[in-house]
C-alpha cells in the first residue's frame, strides 16, 4: 500500500537571512518533488531563545537547544510540518517525537577567514584580534597561533562581516556554506582546508525535522533527502552524542563518504589550544554510526581528565 503525498504543508524556521536562505531550498526541493507549486509550502517564521541573546557567548547561555526549543514545540503542536535547521546548531538528542526526516545535499564544509588585514591565519600579524563566538574556531586558532587575541563576535553573518570591515576585530572565521547561502563567498579572503581547520559537526548540511508519526510528509522528504549526507551526518553526530557531556569542551569533526566508505576525522580542544586529542576512522558507510561512536569513545579514553571538563 502507498502512502498519498501532501499537496501542502507549512514549513517553520527562523527568520535570520541565512535560516530564510536555507528554508527557501528546501521550499524548492520539496515543491518540485510533490509537483506543487511554491505556495503549498507555506514558510512560518519563528523566533527562538538564541535569537535574542545578544551579549553571552551561546554555550554559557544553555547550547545548541536555543535555536530549536520553539521550532521543535510548534512541530510537536502541529503549527508547523516541518522545521529546517543548519545541522550544525541542532542538539545531538532530539525530543521524544521528532526525527530528522532528511538532509539536503551538504554545501562546502569548510571554514572561511574574513579578514582586509590577511590572507592566511599566518599572515596575520602577532596580537591581533580574532573575533568568534566559537570555542571550537577560538582554539583551533590558539593551537595554530597562540600569539593571536581571540574576543567574543556574535550577530548574524552580515554583521559579523561588518565588523571585520569596520576594523572593529581583524578577522573572523565563518562558514563557507552560509556564505555561499548568502551570496557572500567573494567576502573570504581565504578557505581554510579540513586537513588544517576541522569544520563543526554537521556544518554545511541542512537538516529537516519532522514528527515521528507523521508519515505523510516522511515520504514527501524521503524524495528529496541526499543519503550520503544523511551517512555523514550520522557517524559525525555519533561522535558528538558521546562527548556532549560538556558544552564547554570545543568539539570538531569531519565525515565524509566515497565508494561506500566513510573516512572520519575528530578532534577534542582544551578552549585556549594547549591540549588536543585527535581520532581518526576509515569503514563501511553502513556502519557510519557505530564508527563515530567508536571515534567518541577513543577520545573519551585517551583525552587527560581536564580535556573533558572533569
Ligand atoms: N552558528 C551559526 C551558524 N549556523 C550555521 C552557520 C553556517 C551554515 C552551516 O554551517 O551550515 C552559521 C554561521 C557560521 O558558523 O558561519
Amino acid at each position: 500500500m502507498s502512502i498519498s503525498l501532501p499537496d501542502s504543508l507549512v514549513l517553520g524556521t527562523r527568520g535570520s537571512p541565512l535560516a530564510l536562505a536555507q528554508a527557501r531550498e528546501v521550499q524548492a526541493s520539496l515543491a518540485a518533488a510533490l509537483g506543487v507549486a511554491l505556495d503549498h509550502i507555506a514558510l512560518s517564521l519563528i523566533k527562538t531563545t538564541g535569537d535574542t541573546i545578544q551579549d553571552r557567548a551561546l554555550a554559557e547561555a544553555g547550547g545548541k537547544g536555543l535555536f530549536t526549543k520553539e521550532l521543535d514545540a510548534s512541530l510537536l503542536d502541529g503549527r508547523i510540518d516541518l522545521a529546517v535547521h543548519s545541522a550544525k546548531d541542532m542538539p545531538t538528542v532530539l525530543p521524544e517525537g521528532l526525527v530528522i526526516a532528511g538532509y539536503l545535499p551538504r554545501e562546502d564544509v569548510r571554514d572561511a577567514l574574513i579578514s582586509i588585514k590577511a590572507k592566511s591565519l599566518g599572515e596575520l600579524p602577532s596580537g591581533a584580534v580574532v573575533g568568534t563566538a566559537s570555542l571550537r574556531r577560538q582554539a583551533q586558532v590558539l593551537r595554530q597561533r597562540p600569539d593571536l587575541k581571540v574576543t567574543l563576535l556574535r550577530g548574524n553573518v552580515g554583521t559579523r562581516i561588518a565588523k571585520v570591515e569596520s576594523g572593529e576585530v581583524d578577522a573572523t572565521l565563518l562558514a563557507l556554506a552560509g556564505l555561499k547561502r548568502l551570496g557572500l563567498a567573494h567576502k573570504a579572503a581565504a578557505i581554510l582546508d579540513t586537513g588544517a581547520f576541522l569544520p563543526a559537526i554537521g556544518q554545511g548540511a541542512i537538516a529537516i525535522i519532522t514528527r515521528e508519526q507523521d508519515v505523510r510528509t516522511r515520504e514527501a522528504l524521503l524524495r528529496i533527502t541526499h543519503p550520503e549526507t544523511g551517512v555523514a551526518l550520522a557517524a559525525e553526530r555519533a561522535f558528538l552524542r558521546v562527548l556532549d557531556g560538556s558544552c564547554r569542551t570545543p568539539i570538531a569533526g569531519h565525515a565524509r563518504v566515497e565508494a561506500g566508505e566513510v573516512h572520519f576525522r575528530g578532534l577534542v580542544l582544551a578552549p585556549d589550544g594547549s591540549d588536543a586529542v585527535a581520532v581518526e576512522r576509515r569503514g563501511a558507510a553502513t556502519e557510519a554510526a557505530e564508527l563515530g561512536e567508536d571515534a567518541g569513545r577513543e577520545v573519551v579514553a585517551r583525552a587527560r581528565p581536564a580535556l573533558l571538563g572533569h
